[in-house]
């Protein structure tokens, strides 16, 4: 018999304004609450948080994130949750931001609600946390028993957050569906460490096509503040779907051939979206798919503003023992490169990214 698992958040709660019944919504779940958000996020929604969880009775104390999810800032924060005698924590903000509550409640028990006020990545959803030093070196990866027990995300935050964050989700949930699909095709274990089910690949593909029907109109408007029914379907693309997606669905080469590229000192300015695009696309390279198909999907990169040359993402004239570097860290024992239904050399990659690159500057013109 095959074990299969799915696995996911108890609750998503989407919508504009949503964020003024958090305290609503929070309400089963304790009444002495940790709020953590760096400066910026604070003072956008620190105020709100606050004022609807107080409404719904909760002891509140904040906490400001230093901008690190680090093993010393997660001590830190652990320390304040426990003076405070809390039982629940609001993550709030980035990807970082949320994965340090998330590491947090881990250590500290009770509950976790994640509040993204950008539609940059999957972490809102996720189960993991990506663990970096004090100084932003990545140190490891960590995928814990249990998920946020509530999700909130207001589209109207996320549609006046930088339109940046929304491209760049956008460019990590177009990967979702091309390395479920890769890993299931393979019979490969997800970071669940079993077979897929067929629930996450339809989750994964509705991820994809969402994309492609509302991605372009969804950034017009986040680029002009509005929130309109393609901004709502792209949040929930980037953020729920693609979130489920990936963790139930299984990863493959785009987002091993992004933890490549962060080994080059040069990429740590794109963010993670952004190398996650050429990571997909040197992915569907890398599987020798049609031309139609790679040139279509690098193309609607570029139109919603994601990069396509390796240029884009900080590599000019990138030499060939660079990406072989890349290449190489893309390729580790561990990584979900190997998921792919073929055998996949260090060579393979690089050469994939020359192609890649070859492809995205030919579009340019
Ligand atoms: N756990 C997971 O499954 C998972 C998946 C992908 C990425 N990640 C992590 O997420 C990180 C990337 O996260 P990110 O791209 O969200 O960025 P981030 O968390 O590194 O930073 C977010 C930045 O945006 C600012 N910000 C947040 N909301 C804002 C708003 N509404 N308006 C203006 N500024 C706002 C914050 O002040 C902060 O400077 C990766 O480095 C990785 O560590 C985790
Ligand atoms: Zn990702």
């Amino acid at each position: 018999m095959t074990t299969r698992i799915f696995r996911s958040p108890a609750a998503y709660i989407q919508g504009r304004n949503v964020l003024d019944d958090l305290g609503d919504y929070a309400d089963p779940l304790g009444d002495a609450a940790l709020v953590l958000g760096d400066e910026v996020v604070l003072d956008l929604v620190g105020e709100r948080v606050e004022t609807s969880l107080e409404a719904a009775g909760f002891d509140i104390d904040s906490v400001v994130f230093n901008g690190e999810c680090s093993e010393k800032e997660i001590g830190r924060i652990r320390e304040r949750h426990t003076e405070h005698d809390a039982n629940l924590i609001v993550g709030i903000g980035g990807g970082k931001a949320i994965d340090t509550a998330r590491a947090t409640r881990e250590r500290t028990g009770g509950a976790l609600v994640s509040l993204p006020t950008v539609a940059s990545t999957d972490a809102p959803t996720s189960s993991v946390a990506v663990i970096y030093s004090e100084d932003g070196e990545f140190v490891e990866f960590h995928v814990y028993e249990r998920h946020p027990d509530l999700v909130v995300i207001d589209t109207e935050v996320v549609a006046n957050a930088p339109t940046r964050f929304f491209r760049s989700g956008i460019g990590d949930a177009l990967a979702t569906w091309f390395e479920a699909d890769a890993a299931f095709r393979s019979g490969a274990t997800t970071l669940f460490g079993t077979r897929s089910t067929r629930t996450a690949q339809e989750i994964a593909k509705l991820a994809y096509t969402t994309l492609r029907e509302h991605g372009r109109s969804a950034v017009d408007a986040v680029e002009n503040n509005a929130v309109t029914e393609s901004v709502e379907a792209v949040v929930e693309a980037n953020t729920l779907l693609s979130g489920l997606g990936f963790e139930s669905g299984g990863l493959a080469a785009a987002h091993a051939i992004h933890n490549g590229l962060t080994q080059l000192e040069a990429t740590h300015e794109a963010t993670h979206g952004e190398k996650v695009t050429i990571g997909t696309i040197a992915q569907l390279v890398l599987e020798g798919r049609e031309d139609a198909l790679v040139e279509d999907v690098a193309g609607f990169a570029a139109s919603v503003g994601l990069p396509t040359t390796l240029a884009e993402i900080g590599l000019e004239d990138p030499s060939i023992e660079d990406l072989a570097i890349v290449a190489e860290a893309a390729c580790a024992e561990d990584e979900t490169i190997h998921n792919e239904p073929f055998e996949v050399t260090a060579d393979d990659v690089r050469d994939a990214l020359v192609g890649v690159d070859a492809v995205g500057r030919r579009l340019d013109h």
